[in-house]
């Protein structure tokens, strides 16, 4: 095995925090499997994009207006001349809506297999073995997959812990032909409703799900993350219900989410919403039934009814505060 090439994805000038953690896998298994990392920047200016990258032992850039935002058919044709012509063992996306995309469709462009969904990543040889979330992540499959291939790994597989190394080389490298004659444009980016807070930035969640029964009830919760000095997210039946905003919800089709804090009231854990949150600081369940897998997850558990613990929690926060 020799050299992984990474697709850099990002957003509004910086690096996404998913193609961060990947850099940092790709690395890791470089350097068990002795090989190097290749790291793709495409942008309009890519140049502040390479200094926020770390990991890799070479960053390639191309710079065209048509890659200043994700234009798939855009991206889609540099990523896959890069493929073509540098020929890495594997490329190793985050496993995003554009890593999916641009993993696909490089795959079959190339001819190389694609695994995605992936939660844990090995190299041995020219096997790639992965563990991949099969339903929505109600089932794993162990997959082995001969190189070279492609794949996307979950938010969360990898740690972004490389640290930067010395003589990193930068190559750019030509824009292909292709650009100059897309068939779409990019317009404009709709950026969804936000809200009045970003879940994502908030040390301390408290989050209801179906159990809490009533649009109405979402006061208890809102009383208890006022005590708490938190605020109140949403699985999405909640949301779905149209009793919470979308900007709050929590899970697969939301927001990821990693407070200090996660209280969760009246939410089962359904991969869908543990993909959104277990990498919080410290999940506090309540829960009444004791086998919901929420506390597969959670630090701490209560199987009280949560009609009768939340106010008495808040009360009691409120009489510590005071
Ligand atoms: C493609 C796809 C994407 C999805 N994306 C998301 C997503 O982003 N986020 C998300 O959350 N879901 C998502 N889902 C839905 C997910 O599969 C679950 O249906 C959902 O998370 C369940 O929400 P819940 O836990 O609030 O409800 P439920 O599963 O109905 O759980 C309610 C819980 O409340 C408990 N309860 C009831 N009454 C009380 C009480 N009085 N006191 C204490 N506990 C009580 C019950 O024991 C139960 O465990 C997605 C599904 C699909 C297929």
């Amino acid at each position: 095995m020799s050299v992984i090439l990474v697709y850099v994805e990002a957003n509004d000038g910086t690096v996404t925090a998913a193609s961060l953690e990947t850099l940092s896998g790709a690395r890791q298994l470089a350097d068990a499997a002795g090989g190097s990392v290749e790291a793709l920047i495409l942008a309009a200016d890519p140049a502040p994009l390479s200094k926020q990258v770390v990991g890799a032992d070479r960053i390639l850039e191309v710079a065209h207006p048509a890659l200043a935002a994700y234009l798939p058919e855009a991206h889609q044709a540099v990523l896959v001349e890069t493929v073509k012509a540098r020929k890495p063992d594997l490329l190793l996306l985050a496993n995003s809506y554009v890593g999916l995309d641009l993993a696909a469709s490089t795959a079959i462009a190339t001819d190389r297999p694609v695994v995605s969904y992936c939660m844990a990543v090995a190299l041995a040889g020219d096997v790639l073995t992965t563990t991949n979330q099969v339903y929505g992540g109600k089932i794993e499959a162990v997959a082995e997959t001969r190189l070279p291939a492609v794949a996307a790994v979950n938010p969360g597989t990898f740690k972004s812990d490389a640290t930067a190394k010395p003589g990193v080389e930068t190559l750019r490298l030509e824009a292909p032909a292709a650009l100059g004659s897309l068939a779409s444009s990019f317009v404009e980016a709709l950026k969804e409703e936000s809200g009045d807070v970003d879940i994502t930035q908030q040390e301390r969640l408290v989050s209801v799900g179906r159990g809490i029964g009533e649009a109405d009830n979402i006061a208890l919760a809102q009383a208890l993350a006022e005590a708490l000095g938190a605020v109140v997210s949403a699985s999405r039946p909640v949301v779905d219900a149209g009793w919470m905003p979308k900007s709050r919800q929590v899970g697969k089709s939301g927001h990821k989410v990693k407070p200090k804090l996660y209280v969760a009231v009246g939410i089962s854990g359904a991969p869908e919403h543990l993909e959104g949150m277990r990498d919080a600081g410290f999940i506090v369940a309540i829960n009444q039934d004791a086998k919901a897998p929420i506390f597969d997850v959670a630090h701490i558990g209560t199987t009280c009814d949560l009609f009768d613990l939340l106010p008495a929690l808040t009360e009691r926060l409120n009489t510590r505060n005071a």
